[in-house]
C-alpha cells in the first residue's frame, strides 16, 4: 500500500463506497427536497448542479479530508507562486501569470516575468488591430484577410476550440484556417482555396521541434513560393508563436515577427499565450482579453473559496470518488451547445496528457488508478449514439452536461428542446425505470404476460448515474475562460491527490522517436530493416505500394 491507500480518508472512503453503492439516488432526492439547492454552488457565471451525485455529507467530508492529507491548498499556493512543480522539466507552472491582471509580480528565478508578459500581450493586441485594419498588407499590398493557423496539439486545439465555440463573436474581416495533422490531405484542403496575395500563415509551436508543424509550414511556405510570393515576401506572411526563438529565425522567421512564449507554459495551458493570437485574430483583442480576464477569476475563485464552495475542488474529488472508489475509467463530457461540440476534445488533451501517468511524485508507480478517458459529443447528438451504454451499459461513466440558459439569436423552441433534452438526460442517469415500473407501462398497453415479462426487463434502466450540470448565462469569452480555467484546476487537484507530475509528458516521446526511426526506412527504401517482424513488414508494405 502507498502512503495514498493507506490513508485515514482513503480507508474511510473505501468503507464509504460500500454503503452507497447499496443506495440509491431516487430515494435519497425523495427524502430531501432541498437536496439540489445543497449540493448547487456557482462562481464567475458557472452553475454547478452536483446533486445528482452518488454523495452524502459524510462522503463530501471524507473526500475534503483527502484533498487536505494530500496537501492539495498548499500545492495550489505552490504553483500560483512559482515553484518549480514540474519536477521532472525542472519548471515552474504559471500558465496563470499569462492572465494575472492582480497587479501583483510573478517571481521565476527571483525575477518578475509580468513585464514581458504584458510587452507581448501588447504585441498581440497591436498585430491584431494592424490586421483587422488592414494596415498589415501582403506583397501586393493587399490586406491579409486569410489566415492560416499551423500547430497540433495544445498549439492548435485552443485555437481551434475556443475560436469555434466563440462563433457568435467573430470579427468579419478575416477567416481563419487551422491546420494540425500531418497528412497532407488537410493542408492541400486548406490551401486550395487561397488566395496567397492575402494569406498571412501563424506557425505555433512552443518547442519549435515539432514534425508535424514544420513540415506543413514547409509546405505552405512552397505553396507560397509556387505562386508566386519571392523570399522578400515571406516575412510579410509568415509570423511564428514560440519559446524556441533560435529555432524560429533559423527556420527563416524574422525576428519582428516571433511572439514568445514560455516554457514555465504548458502546451496544454498555452492559449492564454501567443498561442491564443489566432483566436485574438478571430474575435478580435477585447474579446480575447475577455477571455483571460474570465480565467482570472476562477483562479481567484479557486485559490480563495472554501472547499465545500470551490467549483474546481468539487469537480475534482467528485472525479477521484469514481475513479478511485468506483472503478469508473472515463468521464464523459456532454456540452448541449453545438459551438462548444469541440470542448470534449479539448479537455481531452488537457485532462489526459496531464494526468494519464503511472508513477507518483516519488517514483514509485501508483497502487490506484489516476487520470481517466476524456470522451465526448455535443448534445443531442450524443443521445443518438452511445448515451445507450451509459445509461444500460455495465461499466459507470460519470457525465458532465453543460448548457447555456441563454444563446443569442437563437429560436426558442430549438432552444427549449435543447435544454429539455439536457435536464431530462440527467433525470434518467439518476432516477432510472425499475422493472415494477416497465411491467405497468406496458400492462397499460396490452402487452401479453410473456412478451411483457421479458421486455420489461430489457427495458428496465438501473439509474443511479451520476451526472453533474454546468449552466451558464451565455458562452461569452469570459465565461468560456472561466470554465476553461474550471478543468485546468480540477485536472491539477486530481493530479495533486493522486501525487502525479501534471505537467510534463514523456510518454508522447517513444513514438516520435520510433516513427523518426521508420520514416528514415521508408525514405531510404534500400535500407536494411531490423525492426520487429510486424513493423519491418508494414514498413515493406508501404515501400511496395509506393514504388
Ligand atoms: O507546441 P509544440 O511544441 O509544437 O507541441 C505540440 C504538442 O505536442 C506535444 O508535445 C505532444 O506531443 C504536446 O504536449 C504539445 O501541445
Amino acid at each position: 500500500m502507498t502512503a495514498l491507500t493507506s490513508s485515514t480518508s482513503w480507508q474511510q472512503l473505501t468503507a464509504l463506497a460500500e454503503q452507497v453503492k447499496t443506495q440509491h439516488m431516487r430515494d435519497w432526492f425523495a427524502a430531501d427536497p432541498k437536496r439540489a439547492q445543497k449540493y448547487t454552488v456557482a462562481a464567475c457565471g458557472i452553475e454547478l448542479d452536483y446533486s445528482k451525485n452518488l454523495i452524502t455529507d459524510e462522503v463530501l467530508a471524507a473526500l475534503q479530508s483527502l484533498a487536505n492529507e494530500s496537501q492539495v491548498a498548499e500545492k495550489r499556493d505552490g504553483m500560483f507562486a512559482g515553484d518549480i512543480i514540474n519536477h521532472t522539466e525542472k519548471r515552474a507552472v504559471l500558465h496563470t501569470a499569462l492572465r494575472n491582471y492582480s497587479g501583483k509580480p510573478v517571481l521565476v528565478d527571483g525575477q518578475d516575468v509580468m513585464p514581458e508578459v504584458q510587452a507581448c500581450q501588447q504585441k498581440i493586441k497591436d498585430f491584431v488591430a494592424s490586421v483587422h485594419k488592414g494596415e498589415r498588407k501582403g506583397l501586393s499590398g493587399k490586406p491579409l484577410t486569410q489566415i492560416v493557423a499551423i500547430g497540433i496539439g495544445g498549439s492548435f486545439l485552443g485555437p481551434k476550440i475556443m475560436s469555434e465555440t466563440l462563433k457568435p463573436y467573430w470579427f468579419k474581416g478575416v477567416k481563419v484556417h487551422y491546420v494540425a495533422n500531418v497528412d497532407g490531405c488537410h493542408i492541400q484542403d486548406v490551401l486550395a482555396g487561397l488566395d496567397h496575395e492575402e494569406t498571412l500563415v501563424v506557425m505555433s509551436s512552443k518547442s519549435f521541434t515539432t514534425q508535424e508543424t514544420l513540415q506543413n509550414t514547409l509546405t505552405a511556405k512552397a505553396w507560397f513560393l509556387k505562386a508566386g510570393g519571392t523570399q522578400q515576401d515571406i516575412a510579410k506572411h509568415f509570423i511564428a508563436v514560440s519559446s524556441n526563438i533560435k529555432a524560429a529565425t533559423d527556420f527563416g522567421m524574422a525576428e519582428d515577427n516571433i511572439f514568445p512564449m514560455w516554457d514555465w507554459v504548458g502546451g496544454r495551458y498555452s492559449l492564454w499565450s501567443a498561442i491564443g493570437l489566432p483566436i485574438a485574430l478571430t474575435i478580435g483583442y477585447e474579446h480575447y482579453e475577455a477571455l483571460l480576464k474570465g480565467a482570472y477569476a476562477m483562479d481567484e475563485h479557486f485559490q480563495t473559496a472554501p472547499a465545500e464552495q470551490n467549483l474546481p475542488m468539487i469537480l475534482a474529488l467528485l472525479g477521484v470518488w469514481y475513479i478511485n472508489f468506483f472503478g469508473a475509467q472515463s468521464h464523459v463530457l456532454l456540452p448541449y451547445y453545438h459551438y462548444m461540440r469541440g470542448f470534449p476534445a479539448y479537455v481531452q488533451q488537457l485532462d489526459m496528457e496531464s494526468n494519464g501517468k503511472r508513477i507518483a511524485g516519488d517514483s514509485t508507480v501508483t497502487d490506484y488508478a489516476t487520470g481517466p478517458i476524456i470522451w465526448g459529443s455535443e448534445g443531442t447528438n450524443g443521445q443518438h449514439s452511445f448515451h445507450q451504454l451509459i445509461h444500460q451499459g455495465t461499466v459507470l461513466v460519470p457525465a458532465d452536461f453543460m448548457l447555456p440558459l441563454n444563446v443569442p439569436n437563437q429560436d426558442k423552441t430549438h432552444h427549449a428542446m435543447l435544454a429539455s433534452n439536457c435536464f431530462g438526460q440527467t433525470q434518467a442517469l439518476m432516477q432510472g425505470k425499475t422493472l415494477a415500473e416497465c411491467k405497468a407501462d406496458l400492462a397499460a398497453k396490452g402487452l401479453d404476460a410473456a412478451t411483457l415479462e421479458s421486455l420489461a426487463t430489457h427495458k428496465t434502466m438501473p439509474g443511479n448515474k451520476p451526472s453533474n450540470t454546468l449552466l451558464f448565462d451565455q458562452v461569452d469569452p469570459a465565461t468560456l475562460g472561466a470554465l476553461v480555467a474550471l478543468y485546468e484546476h480540477k485536472v491539477f487537484v486530481q493530479g495533486a491527490i493522486w501525487g502525479v507530475n501534471s505537467f510534463d509528458q514523456w510518454g508522447v516521446e517513444l513514438g516520435k522517436e520510433l516513427g523518426n526511426q521508420v520514416l528514415d526506412k521508408l525514405v531510404n527504401t534500400q535500407a536494411e530493416l531490423s525492426f520487429d517482424s510486424s513493423t519491418n513488414q508494414l514498413i515493406n508494405k508501404f515501400r511496395q505500394a509506393n514504388a
